[in-house]
């Protein structure tokens, strides 16, 4: 089922200091930002803002249809936010890949057919049974989009998802998360310069002076 997030009238303040006011975001599935924006403009705080994880000052975030929080402060359980270094859970990367699939419930033969796909999706089969502390930044980010992918992403906020990362990682992680658009992932996509990850997405947001412009075309796309 297509999921649609809305915001309105979202404000987010640290003390005295205001960093962003927006009227309305809308996102639904198959929408593809990136959104732009100087270093400290507020982009990681309005992702989480969005995706549940932090609260606004002012206004709401609502997703529909609306689904009970089974596990998490997340605002909706296929609403999932990737931060920049990837969490990892301590165990094998098999284990971290099961770990959301069990929390749902899923049974093990569920979790392990859906983990060995996960596994083949992101070529990581040749390290399931590594410890995933040891992955490299790449195989961590992989690791991260894998674990979202096993839980069929709605909307999916990627943070910075190339930072520090060599030009074939970058390029295996566009490859990822292009696959997961074909799939009809709504991806948001942060990042004060643009990639190979941003250049996927139609549509540019810009935040700036804490307000955030809108439905800027990527041209470059219809190119
Ligand atoms: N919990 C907090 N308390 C006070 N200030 C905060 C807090 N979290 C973030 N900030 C401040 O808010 C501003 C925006 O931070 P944020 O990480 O959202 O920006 P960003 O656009 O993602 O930056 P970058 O591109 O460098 O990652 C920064 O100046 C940061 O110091």
């Amino acid at each position: 089922m297509n999921l649609e997030l809305n915001a309105t009238n979202l404000i987010k303040r640290f003390g005295a200091r205001q960093l962003f006011s927006i009227d309305t975001l809308n996102l639904k599935e198959g929408d593809s930002i990136h959104l732009n924006g100087d270093n400290g403009v507020g982009k990681t705080t309005l992702m989480k803002v969005l995706a549940g994880l932090d609260k606004p000052c002012e206004g709401q975030v609502s997703v529909t249809p609306a689904k009970r929080k089974l596990w998490s402060s997340n605002l909706h359980p296929r609403v999932i936010y990737l931060h920049q270094s990837p969490y990892i859970f301590s165990g094998t990367v098999r284990e971290n890949l099961a770990y959301g699939l069990k929390l749902r419930g899923s049974s093990r033969q569920q979790t392990n057919d859906a983990v060995d796909k996960a596994l083949s999706w992101s070529r990581l089969e040749p390290l399931a049974h590594q410890q995933a502390y040891s992955l490299s930044g790449g195989e961590k980010q992989r690791l991260a989009l894998a674990r979202a992918w096993v839980l069929n992403p709605g909307l999916l906020f990627l943070d910075e998802p190339t930072a520090n990362l060599d030009k074939k990682s970058v390029q295996n992680v566009a490859e990822l998360v292009a696959d997961l658009q074909n799939c009809g992932t709504a991806i948001m996509v942060s990042s004060h310069q643009s990639n190979p990850v941003t250049e996927l997405c139609k549509q540019n947001m810009l935040l700036t002076g804490g307000q955030l412009k809108k439905n800027v075309v990527n041209e470059a796309l219809y190119a």
